[in-house]
Order: C-alpha cells, then structure tokens, then sequence
C-alpha cells in the first residue's frame, strides 16, 4: 500500500477525495512485477497514459507497466488544461455580462461567487478523471505501479522496493513550473499551477510573474474574478511565440479590462509585511513596486528529471529535458521518451500525437524499419483568452528561417459578418502559403473561437488541400470561419493576373 500524501490537492472535500480514489487511490496495491515487461512507460500523465493505452489496446497480450508517482492524468487533467479551462468558461461568462449592454441587455448587479467558481473546477474535473484513473488502466491489463521511478541500469527502472525489467522503456515525466531566481521569492510564499487551482478565497490583489500562456489566460480570467491583476512580463510584448499582431490585440483587450500590464520587467526581490508581498521591480530602466496577495508564477517550465537517475540508463539530457532524435529515441536505443519532457511543443495533443509514434517506433518497427518522425506532424495550438490565439504550422519567421519565399494573406474579423453580429470584431485570419503556390505553411486566428476554427486549416494542411480547395469550400454563412474562406477567396484574386483576365475575357466573349 502507498504512503502518498497529495500535497497540492486541496480542500480535501468529496469532489477532490473522488479524484483521488481515481488517480491516486490511498489504498492501492502495487503488483508483483512480472519478469520481463515488454513496455515499462514511466508517467502517467497524457503521454505516458497514451502510450499505455495504445500499447495495451492492441490485444497482443503485451506485458506493459505505468509508473506514477504523484496523480495519474499528470498536469492535464490535474494542474493544467482541465482545471484551467473550467474556470475560463466561468470568466468567458463575465466577459459576455460585461458586453450585454452593448448588445441591448441591462444587467444592473452580479456578483462573482468566487467559492462557487473553485467548487465547480473540482467537481467537474472529479467528474471527468475516471478515465485516468488506476482502476480503468489496471482494467485494460496494465500493472499500475504508484511511486518514484527511476533507472536502476539501461534494461531496468526500480519503483519502492521493486525492480522493473523492461524490452523497450518510454520516459514521460513531464516538466513542472520553472522558479525564477528573486531574492525573497520562496520566503514571501507563491503560487504554481499546482497550487493556484487549490485557492477557495479570491486573492484581492495578484501578481502573475511571466506573459506566456499560462500568465495570459489566467490573468484574464482572474481579472473577470473579481482580482485586481498585474501581469510583469520579462519581454517586450505578451507570447512571444505568437504573431505579434495576435499579442498585441491581446495586450489591448486585457488593457481595457483592467489588467496592469508590465513589460521589459526584471523582479529583484520580494519582501513580506502587514500590507502584503511587496515586489520590487525594474520596469524598462525604472525601479517600481508593487503589494499583492498572492504572487502566481507562469515563467516557463523546468523537466522533471532529478530522480530518474538517467545515468544508469545512459540516457542523455540537458537544462530542457531528455534528448531525443526526431524518432524520439533516446540515446539508449531501448528506451523512448514523449511529452513535455522531451518536446519544445508542450501541449496535451502534442503530448498524444508523441505518443502515438512512440508506440509505433518502440513495437511496430522492426529494425528501425517503418519509424515515424516527430517532424512529419502539423501542430495547432490555442492560447484560450477571449478573443483566442490558435496557431498551425510555421509562422512567418519560421518560413524565413527555412529559407522558404512565402506570402501572407490577413482578413480582419471586421470583415467577417458573423463577427459583426456577434460584436466580435478584435481579431484576423492569417494564412501564410508558398509564394507562387496554394501550399499552407501555417495560420493564425485570433477571434473568439479560433481555437475551433483553426482545425479547418490544419485538416486542409494535413491532407495536402490548398488555398484554391479551401476557396471552392462552402461554409455555412453566417460563421466566423467564413474568414478562413475569405482569406482563401482572397489568394484566388492574386491569380487574376492581366493575361489571366484577357482569357477570361475571350471565354466570355465565346460562351
Ligand atoms: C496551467 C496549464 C494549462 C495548460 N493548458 C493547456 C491547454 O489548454 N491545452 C494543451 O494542449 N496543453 C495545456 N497545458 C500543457 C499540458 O498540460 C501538457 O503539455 C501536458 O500535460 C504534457 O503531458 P505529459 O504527459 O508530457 O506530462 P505531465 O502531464 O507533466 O505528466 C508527467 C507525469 O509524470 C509523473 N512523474 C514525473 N517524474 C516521475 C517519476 N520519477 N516517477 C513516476 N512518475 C513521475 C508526474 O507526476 C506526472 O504525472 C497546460 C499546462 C498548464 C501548466
Ligand atoms: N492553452 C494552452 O495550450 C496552454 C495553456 C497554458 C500553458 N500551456 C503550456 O504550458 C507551457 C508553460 O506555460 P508558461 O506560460 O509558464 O510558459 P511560456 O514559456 O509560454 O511563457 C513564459 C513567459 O514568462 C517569461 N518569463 C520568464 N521568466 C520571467 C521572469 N523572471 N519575469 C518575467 N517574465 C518571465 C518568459 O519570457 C516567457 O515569455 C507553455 O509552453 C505551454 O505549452 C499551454
């Protein structure tokens, strides 16, 4: 039986104890491990449980192993999108009372009920985590072993007292929040996403420490919450990984809201007194200071790779994780890796397409024959504030840095009529394709569901269908994907070229 105490999950009400009984029961009895395990996948967040599953549903009686040691479902559904997204959906609705005057409702008074919002995180997320949990894996024939794995040599990973022989090895331990080194930082007391959706008591004042993702969605969801929010960002506009024109609208849009925006910010240090954590920062050349409640960090992501002692293994790592080549092979031929821990796209769809090819280049490729590359994948992401942020394929600088002659075609959202209706003008369709071709390189939208609209453009890149399919494509008016097909639209015009028009003259003149 396991000794675990989950240190982050709390309050320990009905909701959070029925997640528990799923992802780390109390009262879980590790297996006897068999001889010879023909995959032992060590993580059981959304890589390791892909990996697992996939293996597993196969029906060929493989001998597989999932190591866990802290909550099954790893970061997703415990500390990450679950969690993050319940409370999106509760801010989305501020936002949407916030504009109802605009739209010809009164709504004189509302109220946030904080508690109620927090409540309904752990509920919905208790309600969803049966499907990570240890009693469906050890169901679909895999031994569950909950604890810390690491290697004991290159052909096997000890867990307590047990020791794991594996065929093939898959690592897919995740990363955790990165602490940036501020003089006062640890003594003040912070908030992770592993702490920050434990909060049943809405911080009045809070400061969140790097505009990524995970800076800017909770930033604007709390703000609607009801806190009043800074946000002190190192660079010198927000998500630095997207089209600067999608930050910058966002920068505008959490401006308005009430959000303090710092930029090119350097926290020296924090101190502690009755008024709260004082943090003292340098903005743009200025010293600055700020008191808040609570201080949440969201610069980036450190891999979690202390214990695994990968040297017995002869595993190669670095500051950003496992090594891996585009096969996600290891430099121990016999053990894989997928997931954050060894991907520069860290998402959970990232994390399950990783998985996949794992599954196929450790089982199914028999002398290296076969093997899928992680290359071959096309990545759309969504960054979940209101408006959203979703991006496919390469940017612009991606396409620059290839050595690649592209050209962009960008429709404003103004354009769009169901954008009109539904007062949601802020934002554009960006499609980025070969200079002289329909070929899609990449897209970004920004918009309210973008992040649904964006698969559109990553069905038509995964199955080769260019910006002239994409125009002949009806959809259905009103929407707000009909931007995608203005855009498209748009690219044809670029084909009327003078003598393009003079044969179309003639074929007019004949018919
Ligand atoms: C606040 C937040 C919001 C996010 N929102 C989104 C989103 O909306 N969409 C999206 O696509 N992505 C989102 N992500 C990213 C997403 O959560 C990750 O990309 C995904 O969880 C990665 O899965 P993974 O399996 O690689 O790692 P993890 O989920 O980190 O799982 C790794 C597991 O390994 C375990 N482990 C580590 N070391 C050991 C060991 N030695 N022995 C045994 N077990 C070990 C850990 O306990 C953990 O459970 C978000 C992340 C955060 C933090
Ligand atoms: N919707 C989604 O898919 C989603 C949502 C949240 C998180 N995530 C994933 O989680 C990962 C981690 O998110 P994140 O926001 O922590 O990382 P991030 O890398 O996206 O952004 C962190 C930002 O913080 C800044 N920063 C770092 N140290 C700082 C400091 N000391 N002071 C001020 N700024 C500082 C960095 O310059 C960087 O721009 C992301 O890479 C993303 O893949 C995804």
């Amino acid at each position: 039986m396991t000794t675990f105490s989950p240190k982050h999950l709390a309050p320990m009400d009905a909701y959070n104890q029925k997640l528990l009984a799923d992802v780390h029961p109390p009262d879980w009895v590790d297996p006897q491990p068999a001889e010879m395990y023909d995959l032992v996948v060590l993580g059981a967040g959304t890589a390791g449980l892909v990996v697992a599953a996939g293996a597993a549903g196969l029906g060929l009686g493989l001998k597989i192993a999932l190591i866990e040691r802290n909550l099954m479902g790893g970061d997703c559904l415990n500390v990450g999108c679950v969690p993050s997204k319940t409370i999106i959906r509760s801010a989305r609705t501020i936002g949407e009372i916030w504009k109802a005057r605009e739209l010809g409702i009164k709504v004189d008074n509302f109220e946030v009920d904080f508690e109620a919002v927090m409540e309904r995180l752990r509920r919905i997320r208790s309600q969803i985590s049966h499907a990570d949990s240890a009693a469906r894996f050890a169901n679909l024939g895999i031994d569950v072993f909950l604890g810390d794995g690491s290697f004991a040599s290159k052909e096997a990973i000890a867990v307590g007292d047990k020791i794991l022989k594996f065929k093939k090895a898959v690592i897919a331990t995740g990363t955790r929040a990165a602490i940036p080194n501020i003089s006062g930082l640890r003594e003040a007391g912070f908030l992770t996403n592993e702490t920050v959706f434990s909060l049943v008591e809405r911080p009045r004042r809070l400061a969140i420490i790097g505009g990524g993702a995970i800076g800017c969605e909770l930033a604007q969801t709390f703000g609607r919450l009801g806190c009043e929010v800074v946000l002190l960002h190192r660079g010198s506009r927000l998500l630095t990984k997207e089209d600067p024109a999608a930050a910058d609208i966002l920068q505008q849009v959490l401006a308005k809201e009430g959000v303090k925006l710092v930029f090119n910010c350097q926290v020296q240090q924090v101190t502690t007194s009755d008024a709260g954590k004082t943090l003292t920062y340098n903005n743009s050349g200025r010293e600055e200071t700020i008191t808040v409640d609570e201080i949440l960090i969201g610069a980036g992501r450190t891999p979690n790779l202390e214990s695994l002692n990968l040297a017995a293994a002869e595993v190669a790592s670095d500051t950003k994780g496992v090594r891996v080549n585009d096969y996600l092979q290891t430099s121990n031929p016999k053990i894989f890796a997928a997931g954050d821990i060894c991907m520069k796209w860290q998402f959970t769809h990232a994390a399950d397409a990783a998985a996949r090819i794992v599954i196929k280049n450790t089982l199914f490729s028999p002398f290296g024959l076969g093997k899928t590359k992680l290359s071959s994948l096309v990545m759309p992401w969504v960054t979940y504030t209101d408006p959203e942020i979703a991006h496919v394929g390469m940017s612009e600088d991606d396409a620059q840095q290839a050595g690649i002659e592209f050209d962009t075609i960008k429709v404003s959202m103004s354009k769009v009529d169901r954008a009109i209706t539904d007062g949601e003008t802020d934002g554009f369709v960006s499609i980025t394709h070969r200079r002289g071709s329909d070929e899609i390189l990449g897209a970004t939208i920004v918009s309210s569901h973008a992040g649904e609209s964006i698969s559109h453009i990553t069905t038509a890149m995964v199955n080769k269908i260019g910006l002239g399919k994409l125009s002949n494509t009806i959809q259905p008016y009103p929407t707000q994907a009909d931007g995608i097909k203005k855009a498209a639209d748009a690219y044809r015009k670029t084909l009327l070229t003078p003598r393009n028009q003079k044969l179309l003259g003639l074929l007019a003149k004949l018919s």
